[in-house]
């Protein structure tokens, strides 16, 4: 049995994990942590979320008594980060899903990966982690003069942008191509006054409703084009994983792990 903490636990993220540890049999709630200021800190975990029969409350996420075999933190960077000092200090491990970091809180993470061991991905489902090796695929079989474009679709309330997801196919391709990601990405054209030119990867971004998370990776070029896409249904597909990813996190040793590493796509 393999006892998860869930920090965010009120946010949209934090109810789908709430439901996908009580859906999975080999693993229990330890806790359901919100931050101090929460309205929701001591209330029934089930009033949020109508699905849920556990008993528990919400808890302090900075409190003394906070115990896990792993904890699990999908929310902001900076929530992520003072999370992590948590788990750091506690020595327990954690699976973390929380996107929009920048370079300087991932040289945090990967600082606190060789002290315990962390999954981080920036997509828990398996599609699109099946994805990231096809689009590799694509990219060095596709002659070179194909056009690469990622497009992403998320739910109104998504801050970053691009996604982790679409961020994180630009860079398995820019990896297979033997590009440094930073220097190709496109983010903006509306001061480029040129041609596409074929060594570089230009991202496009949607928010809009409810949308839980599409990706596609265009590969097109005169007479045809290949599409990749990746359509989420539920947040619970991200959230199973995560629970997935924890179940296989309890016994590692230090060190920074993906969600690759835990389906074998390797
Ligand atoms: N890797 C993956 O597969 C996926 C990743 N994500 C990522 O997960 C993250 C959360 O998404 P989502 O659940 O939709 O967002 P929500 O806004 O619904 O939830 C965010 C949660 O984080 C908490 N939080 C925010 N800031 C802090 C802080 N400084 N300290 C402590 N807690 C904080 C919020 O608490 P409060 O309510 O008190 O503000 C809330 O509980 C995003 O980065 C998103 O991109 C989402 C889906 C899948
Ligand atoms: O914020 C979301 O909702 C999602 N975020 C992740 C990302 O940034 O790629 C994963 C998923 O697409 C949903």
């Amino acid at each position: 049995m393999t006892k998860i903490g869930v920090f965010g636990a009120n946010g949209r993220m934090g109810q789908a994990l709430i439901e996908a540890v009580e859906i999975e049999k080999e693993v229990e709630l330890a806790g359901a942590f919100v931050r101090e200021s929460s309205q929701y800190l001591n209330t029934q975990v089930k009033a949020l979320q109508p699905v849920h029969t556990s008993a528990l409350q919400f808890s302090d996420e900075s409190s003394e008594d906070l115990q896990a075999d792993v904890l699990i933190d999908f929310t902001l960077p900076e929530g992520m980060l003072s999370h992590l000092k948590v788990a750091v200090s506690k020595q327990i491990p954690m699976v973390i899903g929380t996107t929009g970091l920048s370079d300087q809180e991932m040289a945090h993470l990967q600082e606190a990966s060789k002290h315990i061991p962390i999954v981080f991905a920036r997509n828990f489902s398996v599609g699109v982690n099946l994805l990231l090796n096809l689009v590799q695929t694509a990219a060095t079989k596709l002659a070179d003069e194909m056009d690469i474009e990622i497009f992403e679709a998320h739910h109104r309330n998504k801050i970053d942008a691009p996604s982790g997801t679409a961020l994180a196919i630009g860079e398995a391709i820019a990896e297979a191509k033997g590009w440094d990601h930073d220097t190709v990405a496109r983010y903006d054209r509306s001061n480029v006054h040129e041609a596409k030119s074929q060594d570089e990867i230009g991202y496009s971004v949607l928010r809009a409703g409810d949308i839980v998370g599409e990706h596609t990776a265009y590969f097109a070029t005169m007479g045809e084009r290949l599409e990749l896409t990746h359509k989420a249904a539920s947040r619970l597909t991200f959230a199973s994983g995560a629970v997935r990813a924890a179940q296989w996190l309890k016994n590692k040793p230090a060190g920074l792990y993906d969600m690759q590493d835990v389906l074998g796509l390797k």
